[in-house]
């Protein structure tokens, strides 16, 4: 491509809108994760608008602009975009990169935040730049980008943010993810607190090794929950969520949880649980009222009331979004 064409590319813009996520969903720690949707229809995930341009710039606007870093270069939407253009063989063809993140997420939330920057950055600029890497590709630096900011390689936010729906890590590399039957009727309540845990040290605290009985349970519910969903056994698949490996040790760093927990549970939650690596707490129901009647309790004893927080709790009902990134379409 010559200068003129360069030039000519200025201005061409594209935008994406990544899902916040539910990791692990207690029984699948670092192999399964939830894309979500909030019921009423509201944004629960960042949006990032990308354009050609004759310099580089990065601005970050929305709710929670005032989270992310203002240096680009520490900002993981900034960092993914410099990864993908090191990886385009012909990255000298394009021009500069204007890119708006608007970020509606809080950070350390255990939805899946930095993974949202990461997934709307890459299907932003993949979009800009007339899709240049393939879906398992840009998984692939989508991953990258997200173990940078969490220590460890885990594709559990950014796979459900990039393809939406319930999604499985295969081990197989060739088709790396599985898209589990839609738990359609499940309402998922997640409530952040208010306060941030960093995945690095929610990493921290977990055992380098598990006992032998351990990886038995680990593995008996895993395989019965997902041998639930393809039976169309629901409410037995949220039954069987529970988590051997990570919520034993984590639960004591989260203000509030073991007793919201048993609370929601003695009313009758599906399943109660630590959304990705905390704080975010997410109970199940099938019964809307039910979960109308978690919300109140959640935005009264789980939100940290304090004044002065950088940032605020909230409860949100959501669903499992059926769609990611990768198929929501924004208009510029
Ligand atoms: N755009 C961004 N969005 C979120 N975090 C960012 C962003 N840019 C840089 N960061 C940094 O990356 C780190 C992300 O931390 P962490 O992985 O704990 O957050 P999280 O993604 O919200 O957690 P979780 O995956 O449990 O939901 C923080 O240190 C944060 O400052
Ligand atoms: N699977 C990761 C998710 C982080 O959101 C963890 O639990 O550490």
């Amino acid at each position: 491509m010559n200068a003129v064409n360069k030039n000519e590319l200025i201005g061409r813009k594209a935008s994406a809108y990544a899902p916040a996520s539910t990791g692990n969903v207690s029984v699948g720690f670092d192999l399964l994760g939830a894309a979500l949707v909030r019921i009423d229809q509201q944004p629960l995930g960042d949006t990032v608008h990308v354009e050609f341009s004759q310099q580089d710039e990065m601005i970050n606007s929305g709710e929670f602009a005032h989270v992310c870093p203002t240096d680009k270069m520490q900002n993981l939407a900034w960092i993914a975009y410099v990864l993908f253009r090191s990886k385009l063989s012909n990255s000298d063809e394009y021009p500069a990169v204007k890119m708006e993140l608007v970020k509606s997420l809080p950070v350390g939330s255990g939805l899946g935040s930095s993974a949202c920057s990461v997934v709307a950055s890459l299907t932003a600029l993949n979009r800009l730049f007339e899709l240049p890497y393939t879906d398992q590709a840009l998984l692939t630096l989508m991953g990258e980008v997200e173990a940078g900011a969490s220590g460890d390689l885990h594709y559990d936010n950014v796979a459900p943010s990039y393809f939406g729906g319930l999604q499985l890590m295969s081990p197989h590399e060739s088709a790396p993810v599985i898209n589990l039957p839609n738990p359609d009727s499940w309402y998922w309540v997640v409530a952040f607190p208010g306060f941030s845990l960093p995945t690095k040290e929610a990493r921290e605290v977990l055992p380098k090794q598990v006992d032998k009985s351990v990886a038995i349970y680990n593995a008996q519910y895993l395989s019965a929950f997902v041998a639930y969903l393809y039976q169309g056994e629901q409410t037995l698949a949220a039954k069987t969520i529970k988590d051997v490996i990570a919520e034993p040790y984590r639960a004591d760093l989260i203000a509030g949880f073991k007793s919201s927990k048993q609370h929601l549970l003695e009313q009758g939650a599906l399943a109660v649980g630590i959304s990705g690596a905390g704080p975010t707490l997410f109970a199940l129901t099938s019964d809307l009222a039910q979960a109308e009647k978690y919300k109140n309790y959640l935005e009264q004893n789980y939100i940290q009331q304090e004044e002065n927080q950088a940032n605020k709790g909230f409860v949100h009902i959501c669903q499992c979004a059926i769609q990611g990134a990768k198929d929501i379409e924004l208009s510029n």
